[in-house]
């Protein structure tokens, strides 16, 4: 096997390999949270004046929110690495068709900031987003009075214009999804009255943060069990806020996964956010052994920040608990890798939603992990892995089909660097959705990633 590339009749696929090599050491930055990048764009469009974003991350998913928020009438500028300027604007009907690429969060907050605005756009994206479910978030913004078509429950999606505003709802979230949740909260702006929603599991809040942040009153209270109510009352307006993003802890992962499974490595991955609804993977890995510490701990712009530390462990397998996955829920493709490394087995639970992402999560992290020799089997919402502990856990010497999945790519670039044999990934083109210098990252600690 060899580092190549594969020719089709317009498109060049990068095929990078990883290698075993040396102890991986360093320091490096996480880029900005994907999460916090797309939000902070829209919520800046939305405000009536200027708001300034430092830390943005500049990978294709948020690039594509940026150029939607430009299309429905917001300046848009970049006025150097990670440092923007947003001017909101009154929303305008754009001309095209807004176009996402392989976002979910980008497509489905701003379908719901659409509804709010009550003008009319047309929603599109690659072929991994084409296949998943838009359905999650038209039935509640359809329950708000929303008018839309769409393809079954996919994209394309067009939003009707609505002059009337919207109905104030109360609305259960069905599945554990900070997306659909933000699209509602989002569509409640335009809403006549006030709109409840009921999480009844905990998920990303950056929303709701970043809403309060931009002047928008908004109020959380316990369900009495594990979920929460936000209640937002319609017709409000932003203010401009000026946002710093802090790094991605789920991109922050792959460098701390490698340290933790290449022999004697020793890597500090600096000002990654420590939001208690992100950092289930952590909890984790130090049950599995993991020397994970977070150094430098501060608060910044409201969140918590910290360096992390990591350094070669030896793992056992864990059972993780299934109330854990919307605090990791796109860390298990990393979590797997590293449970392939691991003694013994580590059982996933709770996992569903992994079907639903860029590729069926579950499915593709099972085939690579078979592919490259490790033990790994599946239900519909399981996963279970049983490492050989030790070193090389894995044999590798596979080529992995990654489905147009960016954290599939990353976490078997990662392995590679651990297993007996090379591993090679069929199409490096996805990473830049979220993480366009991860090669660069993981190679300037040590990596052997060959492009
Ligand atoms: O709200 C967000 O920024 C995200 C929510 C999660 O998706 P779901 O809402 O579908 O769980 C996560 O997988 C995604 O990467 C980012
Ligand atoms: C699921 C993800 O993103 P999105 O839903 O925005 O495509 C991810 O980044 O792992």
């Amino acid at each position: 096997m060899s580092a190549s590339t594969s020719k089709s009749s317009d498109t060049v696929t990068r095929r990078p390999i990883a290698t075993k090599g040396g102890s991986l050491s360093g320091t490096v930055t996480a880029p900005g949270d994907k999460s916090i990048s797309h939000r902070s764009l829209i919520l800046s469009a939305l405000a009536k004046g200027e708001s300034a974003i430092t830390g943005l991350l500049e990978a294709d998913d948020v690039l594509r929110t940026a150029a939607s928020m430009r299309a429905l009438g917001a300046s848009v500028e970049r006025d150097g690495p990670g440092k923007w300027r947003v001017i909101g604007e009154q929303w305008q009907s754009p001309e095209k068709s807004l176009y996402f690429g392989n976002s979910g969060t980008g497509v489905r907050l701003v379908m719901g900031a659409v509804a709010g605005a009550g003008i009319r756009a047309s929603f599109d994206g690659d072929i991994s987003l084409r296949g998943r479910p838009m359905g999650r978030v038209l039935e509640p913004l359809r329950m708000m009075g929303v008018e839309a078509d769409d393809r079954e429950g996919r994209l394309p999606v067009t939003i009707k214009e609505n002059g009337n505003g919207l109905r104030a709802v109360e609305v259960k979230l069905a599945s554990a999804s900070a997306q659909v949740k933000s699209a509602i909260l989002l569509a409640a702006l335009g809403a006549s009255g006030t709109v409840r929603v009921h999480e009844p599991v905990l998920c990303r809040d950056h929303t709701e943060r970043m809403l309060s942040a931009f002047g928008v009153e908004l109020s959380t209270a316990s369900d009495g069990k594990d979920g929460r109510f936000i209640t937002m009352d319609g017709g409000q307006s932003l203010k401009p806020c000026d946002v710093n993003v802090p790094g991605d802890p789920s991109s922050a992962a792959f460098a701390i996964a490698a340290a933790l499974i290449v022999p004697h490595s020793d890597v500090v991955v600096k000002g990654v956010l420590l939001n208690p609804l992100r950092t289930g993977l952590y909890q984790t890995l130090r049950e599995m052994g993991a020397d994970i510490t977070f150094e430098n701990q501060r608060v910044e712009n409201g969140e918590d920040v910290a360096d992390i530390r990591a350094r070669h462990s030896v793992l056992r397998g864990i059972e993780v608990p299934a109330a854990r996955a919307p605090s990791m829920i796109d860390e298990y493709p990393i979590l797997s890798v590293v449970a392939a490394f691991a003694h013994g087995e580590t059982m996933m639970t709770g996992l569903e939603e992994l079907r639903v992402k860029e590729s069926d999560r579950i499915a593709s992290v099972e085939a690579g992990l078979v592919a490259c020799g490790a033990d790994a089997v599946s239900g519909p919402d399981w996963l279970k892995v049983s490492g050989a502990g030790g070193t090389p856990g894995m044999i590798g010497g596979a080529l992995i089909k990654t489905n147009h999945d960016h954290r599939i790519a990353m976490s078997f670039l990662v392995a590679g660097l651990a297993s007996e044999q090379p591993i090679e990934i069929d199409d490096a083109s996805m990473i830049a959705t979220s993480f366009p210098d991860f090669i660069d990252q993981i190679n300037s600690i040590g990596g052997n990633i060959k492009q």
